[in-house]
């Protein structure tokens, strides 16, 4: 059931929250929020993500909101921290934000940056992590195949858990995978399931060993859940860098996966500077628990976007709104 407009906009608020540190070219980060009968969800596609891809975004936070979840599995989930793109001076006070997490998910690949700045701030998280840590990095497809390949090289010593979107396409993640196989490096695919028309070729092309699943862009739980059994390979659930709200949903989502075999992804809003509840989703000794979030009025009003912002939303939610029903 999809509500109408009236209903979302009867509690709709936009936030927006700085970041700690700066990630994915962004220092902060808006997002929609409202409230239905089964609590509050978020709405938050990324600013520059056109109205058709942000239906599903917007599907899954209304699915969350007016829809009660299939069964939870679990009552905690074991996450990563997640390390932008930081210089290596930078590494430690980055983690310190994710507390104990035995799993760390570095970026790499950023534009302006080189090849030996990826692998020191690997070296560093290892340092740190020590020998049992598990590190995996993320290129969001910004190597070439040959670029791939040199780069997996140059990281594989220092133990990679897997490889997220190394490349852009589905044949190119296909070929990586080939090419790598023999170093006993995985490779997921992240951005070839969520911003694909199809999320399941990937796996049908056999181009990945294991799915990045993330539940706004996914349609909501049931329908990143339907993605999981469908493509038979092994999840993890991580989030679109969203308030705790639709880190909730993440949460959510990862307690109906059947199997979870990898740290989770749903560590980011220790990458907040503020949220917008007082008991936000940080994790504790690589855990979080499965609960909703129900924002602060205090906190909602301190972040509340720009007037000029909160309309750009209103007017995106109406478009997608209208897309979503059409
Ligand atoms: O997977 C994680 O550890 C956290 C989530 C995360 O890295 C991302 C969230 C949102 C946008 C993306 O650029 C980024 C990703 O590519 O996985
Ligand atoms: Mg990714």
């Amino acid at each position: 059931m999809i509500p109408q407009l009236s209903d979302l906009f009867a509690t709709a608020r936009v936030v927006s929250l700085p970041l700690a540190t700066r990630f994915r070219g962004i220092d902060s980060r808006e997002a929609l929020l409202f409230r239905g009968p089964e609590g509050w969800s978020e709405f938050s596609p990324f600013a520059e993500y056109d109205d058709t891809e942000a239906t599903a975004w917007l599907a899954a936070g209304i699915d969350f909101a007016w829809n009660p979840t299939p069964p939870l599995l679990r009552s905690s989930i074991p996450v990563n921290a997640t390390l932008p793109a930081v210089a290596v001076a930078e590494v430690a006070a980055v983690l310190a934000r994710f507390g104990s997490c035995r799993t760390v998910k570095v970026k790499v690949a950023e534009p302006g940056q080189s090849l030996a700045d990826d692998v020191a701030r690997v070296e560093e998280v290892r340092r740190i992590l020590g020998p049992e840590g598990r590190i995996r990095v993320d290129a969001n497809g910004a190597w070439n195949v040959d670029e791939a390949e040199h780069a997996i090289h140059a990281l594989a010593s220092l133990d990679l858990e897997y490889v997220e979107q190394p490349c852009a396409t589905v044949p190119e993640l296909a070929e990586i995978r080939e090419r790598v196989k023999y170093m006993g490096v995985p490779i997921a695919a992240d951005e070839s399931v969520r911003r694909a028309v199809d999320p399941l070729a990937v796996a049908r092309a056999g181009a990945a060993d294991l799915l990045v699943i993330k539940a706004q862009p996914l349609g909501g739980i049931v329908s990143a859940g339907r993605i999981v059994a469908e493509a038979g390979l092994p999840a993890v659930i991580s989030s679109a860098l969203d308030t705790s709200i639709g880190i909730s949903m993440g949460l959510h989502l990862a307690a109906t996966i059947p199997r979870l075999d990898y740290d989770c992804g749903l560590g980011t809003a220790a990458l907040l500077a503020a949220d917008v509840t007082d008991e936000p989703l940080l994790p504790v000794d690589g855990e979080l628990p499965v609960r909703r979030v129900t924002p602060s009025p205090a906190l909602l009003e301190l972040h509340a976007a720009s007037a000029e912002r909160t309309s750009w939303w209103y007017a995106r939610l109406i478009r997608v709104w209208d897309e979503l029903t059409a």
